[in-house]
């Protein structure tokens, strides 16, 4: 299979915080901004596949700043790394100030997911080639991250996570 671009799969979604998507504190619920982030990264993860994908897991996500009611916010979705299957995708959400139109960070998070095919069989993907420098330093962090994962969810042997064991020798 020929090898793809991260931003052959970057996805973009930007809407509004309405009111009945917030907390007590007028801020944005965390379960809608988990929904919209899990909405972009399934999309990018089936535009570098054009396969169905689904979620596998959710291996980090950081609420660092709140996002009060009304903001405009974008969420920006990219396959970071393809494996056999599975798809690690970065997400970055942005808060736009409605005067100035400046953008800032306010969470992150990072979700895999796999192709299947009609019976939800996993099916092999193509491999990426990053570009950019951030691009390739999120695709060579990113099989700490998968062993992690796996590791976390009774998947893997610790004694087989040899990337993470590197980190300590
Ligand atoms: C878009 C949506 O919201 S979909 C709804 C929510 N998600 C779902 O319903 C998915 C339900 N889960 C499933 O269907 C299955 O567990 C699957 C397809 C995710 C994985 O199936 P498995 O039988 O575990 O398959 P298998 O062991 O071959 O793993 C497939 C790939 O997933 C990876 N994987 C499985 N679990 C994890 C995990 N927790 N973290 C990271 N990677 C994982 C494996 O490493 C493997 O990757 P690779 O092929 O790139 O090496």
């Amino acid at each position: 299979m020929e090898a793809r671009y991260p931003s052959e799969s970057c996805t973009t979604l930007t809407d509004l915080v309405l009111t009945g998507e917030t907390n007590p504190l007028n801020n944005l619920f965390g379960g809608e901004l988990l929904a919209r982030m899990d909405r972009a990264a399934g999309i990018a993860a089936g535009r570098h596949s054009r396969r169905i994908v689904v979620t596998a897991s959710v291996n980090h996500v950081a609420f660092n700043k709140a996002i009060p009611l009304g903001s405009v916010v974008t969420v920006e979705a990219k396959v970071s790394r393809a494996f056999r299957s599975s798809m690690e995708v970065y997400i970055d959400v942005w808060v736009e100030d409605r005067q100035s139109g400046d953008k800032t960070k306010a969470n992150e998070a990072i979700y895999t997911f796999v192709a299947v095919n009609e019976s939800g069989t996993p099916v092999a993907v193509p491999p990426i080639t990053p570009e950019t420098p951030l691009e390739k330093e999120r695709f060579d962090a990113a099989l700490r991250r998968k062993q992690l994962s796996l590791v976390l969810a009774g998947k893997m042997k610790p004694d087989d996570a040899t990337e993470l064991k590197a980190l300590f020798i």
